[in-house]
């Protein structure tokens, strides 16, 4: 498979500030990969290096074929929306078109981002959801191989979310690869191909969700009770507990030794279910983890 992005020894500091250290990573096509990090993790500024808008400290980074016009191959979907008076949906998106070669087709276009029925709305008149659908709709004007996504679904409601993913899914069938960083790990976990886990300046994990699911060894253990929250919590085997009224959810790394814990109270659970965790408990659990290696 063609290499799209390759980064080698990449660090970036800002003044004394070390953001990113050591970062190597390659990206073949037609994936859907997710970087995740806390709040102030690097992630933004990751992607602005890749996309050459800042300079790294030391490090290289390519990005596609260097025969390739980089402007006619990649879409981008920055954090910030942007707003331009007076002008309309249809209108900006038609004047972004004609800066490609190949353009992605206009009707087609609308209709990916949920825009038909705003053609004719001026930007500034959009709400905070449409004005992100509509710079989703900029990002893929020209009909790009490699996509950015920052945040794609921040301000959206949960329809137009769902909606949004499925077009994504949609995208890498098309041949395109998808770089995205969001908070919503519920939504990347359905939809990643690849998790990257940008933590302590460096990418911490790279693989899958089943890599990253038997890396961390954790099984959810959920049930009904009618007994006290007290005696579930003092149960050793337990990395993490969670309970909403009579429904409790068990986190552990040892499902059958939580199990045989549990014996002296199966009379008074229903419903006991062990299930894979979710990608947002593995993130907390591995970045508590980081913070134990610091
Ligand atoms: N221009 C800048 N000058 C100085 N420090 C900066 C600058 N931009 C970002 N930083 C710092 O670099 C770190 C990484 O910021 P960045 O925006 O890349 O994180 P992020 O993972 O994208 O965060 P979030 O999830 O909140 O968007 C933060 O500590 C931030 O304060």
């Amino acid at each position: 498979m063609t290499s799209l992005i390759s980064v080698n020894h990449l660090n970036k500091s800002y003044g004394k500030k070390e953001v990113l250290h050591d970062i190597n990573f390659d990206v073949s096509n037609q994936q859907i990969i997710a970087l995740i990090g806390e709040n102030g993790a690097g992630k933004s500024t990751l992607i602005n290096i890749l996309l050459n808008l800042i300079s790294a400290s030391s490090g290289t980074v390519n990005l596609l074929d260097s025969s390739k016009d980089l402007h006619e191959h990649i879409g981008v979907m920055m954090q910030q929306n942007i707003s331009i008076t007076r002008i309309t949906v249809k209108e900006i998106l038609k004047l972004t078109q004609s800066y490609y070669q190949h353009p992605y087709p206009y009707e087609d276009l609308i209709k990916l981002a949920g825009l038909k029925d705003l053609e004719n709305s001026e930007m500034p008149k959009l709400s905070g959801g449409q004005k992100r659908r509509l710079s989703f709709a900029l990002a893929v004007a020209g009909n790009p191989d490699l996509l950015f996504l920052d945040e794609p679904t921040a301000g959206m409601d949960s329809q137009s979310r769902t909606k949004f993913w499925q077009t994504i899914i949609d995208m890498k069938r098309q041949h395109k690869t998808i770089f995205v960083t969001s908070h919503y790990l519920a939504e990347l976990e359905s939809v990643a191909d690849r998790i990257m886990i940008l933590q302590n300046k460096s990418i911490n994990f790279d693989g899958t969700l089943a890599d990253l699911r038997n890396l961390e060894g954790e099984k959810l253990i959920e049930f009904d009770s009618e007994l006290t929250p007290e005696i579930f919590q003092s149960l050793s085997e337990i990395i993490a507990f969670k309970h909403m009224g009579k429904h409790y959810q068990l986190t552990t790394k040892t499902a059958e030794s939580l199990i045989k814990e549990l014996t002296p109270y199966l009379t008074a659970i229903k419903n006991l279910q062990v299930k894979q965790n979710s990608l947002d408990s593995l993130f907390i659990n591995f970045n508590k983890e980081g913070a134990q290696h610091e």
